[in-house]
């Protein structure tokens, strides 16, 4: 079942065209929105969070058009940002008084347990939390309203690797019971190896790959050698770079039956595929 879908999604600003998104996010899965800076992906995040009206196409909740939702989105979609929106002031229990008039399907005790699991100081004003006790404290704050989709643009940002990994690991158990979905946009793209089941890449607007983990790492081949062999590199690779002596680039596994003597190959991570995507320098035909 399909929680979450994009259809031929777009918009327009002055200078950027999100051009035709589709995706599905099935219930129960984690999926990774990568892409380089201004690729599209806020954009995107904000179409599906109501913050931008789509020019064209549809996105719809649960089969549900989002239009026609009646804000029922609200409480299927838990949305955190690389921002804190809590003025500095707040106390924790004046935040836990919100959520709960706010939001029906807030459980107050789950906040409780997040707020002591990580030890968030309750007589303190927010404005004063670190950067990491701020996302955990918007993490309790989402989270305890069992959202059925998490939505997280850049959220783990300038958070410590002790954090991170445990940030990471709630993801895992929020979508165990196969109910919850996680959409997850990061630079870190270390973050997504052990945790995403698919992948979407988006550059300039467009979506330009896509597929399991795996399957992107197997799509594709990383080969190095002397620029002796720059006319194989112009032919086969997405793109390639000259690294002071030698040459490194990006080949489609499909588009190469042979290598000539003498170049070396490996798997390629996802950053190394995610670079040679966005390399606007390329040398190809
Ligand atoms: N409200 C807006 N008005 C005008 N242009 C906008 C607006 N929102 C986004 N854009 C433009 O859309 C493009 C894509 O921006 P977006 O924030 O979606 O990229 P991104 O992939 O999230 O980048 P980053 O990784 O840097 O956060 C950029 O050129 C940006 O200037």
């Amino acid at each position: 079942m399909c929680i979450l879908k994009l259809n031929n999604v777009s918009k327009t600003f002055n200078n950027f065209y999100l051009d035709n998104i589709n995706f599905e996010l099935p219930k129960g899965y984690i999926i990774g929105y990568i892409g380089p800076n201004g690729s599209g992906k806020t954009t995107t995040i904000k179409l599906i969070t109501d913050q931008y009206l789509p020019d064209s196409g549809t996105i719809y909740i649960n089969g549900k058009k989002l239009s026609d939702s009646e804000k029922d989105y609200r409480n299927s979609i838990g949305y955190i940002a690389d921002d804190f929106y809590f003025p500095d002031f707040f106390k924790i229990h004046t935040i836990k008084k919100i959520l709960k008039d706010f939001y029906p399907t807030f459980d107050p005790l789950s906040f409780d347990e997040y707020i002591s699991l990580w030890k968030l100081p309750c007589n303190q004003n927010v404005g004063t939390f670190s950067k990491g006790m701020k996302v955990r404290l918007m993490f309790a704050c989402v989270l305890s309203r069992k959202p059925e989709i998490l939505i997280l643009d850049e959220a783990t940002n300038g958070l410590d690797p002790v954090v991170r990994t445990e940030i990471l690991q709630i993801l895992k158990d929020y979508i165990k019971d196969g109910e919850h979905s996680v959409l997850f946009s990061t630079h870190i793209l270390s973050e997504l190896d052990n945790i995403a089941d698919y992948i979407y890449m988006i550059l300039d607007g467009k979506c330009t790959l896509m597929g399991t983990n795996d399957e992107l790492l197997d799509n594709f081949i990383l080969i190095t050698g002397s620029i002796q062999h720059q006319d194989f590199f112009k032919k086969k690779c997405v793109s390639f770079i000259q690294k002071d002596n030698y040459l490194e680039g990006l080949v489609r596994s499909d588009n190469i039956d042979f290598l000539p003597n003498n170049l070396s190959f490996k798997r390629p991570t996802l950053e190394q595929i995610l670079l040679y995507h966005s390399k606007e320098d390329t040398y190809c035909e």
